[in-house]
């Protein structure tokens, strides 16, 4: 992951740009849940000294981490944010109410703590990593470099990217978690990418059944008749790249043309920040780490996960229900209930780490409370 073998890969790229090829990410396996600590968690509820099912949603947060994590009292102690990067040549459609350059400038604000997910992630005790997946220029010093190329063509006219170039980010994700993520005990998905939630609405209508119009939201504030131009660049997108829900409905029990499908989407609208996160997720649930979903862009990046290995879902888990529309149809997707709505619309993991401190208050209650034996109260 040095400088040596991202500008390889940046030259590579260059030659490979449409290259049609069937490569495929080397994807590890995910472990299922361990069904013997969540029994040993959900026996453990009642014996807490409190009446039995008082905590509510926190009690089956807490079972259910203990069956993810393998261990019935869990503590999810380090936390780590990753904010992955990415440019998108889409931006040049006026689709965005800021232009590209806004992405390098808060790579830089997240590296001088400036930004709000460096202020949150400091409130909920949380490490914060930023990621360069590829974002135009030379890269942002001082943030992790796994540039697959300087930002993806506009996947309204061309694919955004190679599909060796999407399997790249893919692989990138998988490293970071394994080598960066490795001391992590639970990790909160975020990113940066000026256009990226033009991509998120594309990935999510290629992978559910919503159309680009329930897909689609403002963003960062675009006003409602170039909504209507960003629906119709989605729309574009999909037709570009051919991406067809219907299809890879067809292919989900093949698990080769799942994965081949689910690269086709990645290559065909972007960005590397999503293929990054995607595999950032696979890799930490093959770890048995919990990962924690934000806003639209991530949303995506765990649609994708799931798309490209099924036994990865278990271990997303919520944050907030987010403003922009895909957040609701991706939620549902993934047969997951956010834990709150706070009218988040901004993405950096801010909505993913919010939710850290309800995690974690879970597990405390399961690990720390006293039984009822304890305080001489047992039948
Ligand atoms: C200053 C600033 C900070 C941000 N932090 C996250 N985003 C968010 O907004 C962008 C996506 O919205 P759109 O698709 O409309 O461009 C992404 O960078 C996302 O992370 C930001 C956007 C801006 C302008
Ligand atoms: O839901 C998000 O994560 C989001 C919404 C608007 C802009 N950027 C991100």
């Amino acid at each position: 992951m040095g400088d040596r073998s991202s500008m390889e890969s940046v030259e590579e790229s260059e030659s490979n740009r449409r290259g049609g090829e069937s490569v495929d990410p080397d994807l590890p396996a995910v472990p299922p849940v361990d069904g013997a600590a969540e029994r040993a968690a959900l026996e453990r509820q009642p014996t807490l000294t409190k009446p039995p099912g008082s905590l509510g949603r926190l009690e089956d947060l807490a079972v259910a981490i203990a069956g993810l994590v393998g261990a019935p009292r869990p503590e999810l102690a380090e936390a780590t944010v990753v904010v992955a990067a990415g440019d998108h040549g889409v931006v040049d459609r006026g689709v965005s109410a800021y232009p590209q350059a806004a992405t390098r400038a808060m790579l830089e604000n997240f590296l001088e703590g400036g930004a709000a997910i460096n202020a949150i992630a400091g409130a909920v005790d949380a490490e914060t990593l930023v990621v360069d997946a590829g974002i135009a220029g030379n890269p942002v010093p001082g943030a992790l470099d796994v540039r697959i190329d300087r930002g993806t063509d506009d996947a309204s006219s061309a694919p955004a990217m190679s599909r060796r170039d999407a399997v790249a980010a893919i692989d990138a994700g998988l490293r970071i978690a394994s080598e960066e993520l490795a001391d992590a005990d639970v990790v909160a998905l975020g990113e940066m990418g000026i256009g990226n939630t033009t991509i998120a609405a594309a990935i999510t209508a290629a992978l559910t059944e919503a159309s680009p119009g329930e897909a689609t939201g403002h963003g960062t504030g675009i006003d409602d008749g170039e909504l209507d131009h960003k629906v119709a660049v989605v729309e574009e997108m999909l037709e570009t790249s051919a991406l067809d829900a219907n299809e890879q409905a067809a292919n989900e029990q093949d698990a080769s043309a799942r994965v081949d499908d689910a690269i086709d989407v990645l290559a065909g609208v972007g960005g590397f920040e999503v293929g990054v996160l995607a595999g950032v997720a696979i890799g930490c649930a093959a770890d048995r780490t919990p990962v924690v979903v934000d806003g639209a862009i991530s949303g995506a990046a765990a649609l994708l996960a799931d798309a490209l290995e099924p036994d990865v879902r278990p271990f997303l888990l919520p944050s907030h229900a987010g403003v922009e529309p895909a957040c609701a149809i991706q939620l549902d997707a993934l047969g997951l209930e956010p834990l709150f709505a706070y009218d988040l619309r901004l993405g950096e993991g801010t909505g993913a780490c919010l939710a850290l401190p309800i995690y974690r208050s879970a597990c405390a209650t399961l690990r720390g409370m006293a039984t009822f034996e304890d305080i001489g109260l047992a039948e």
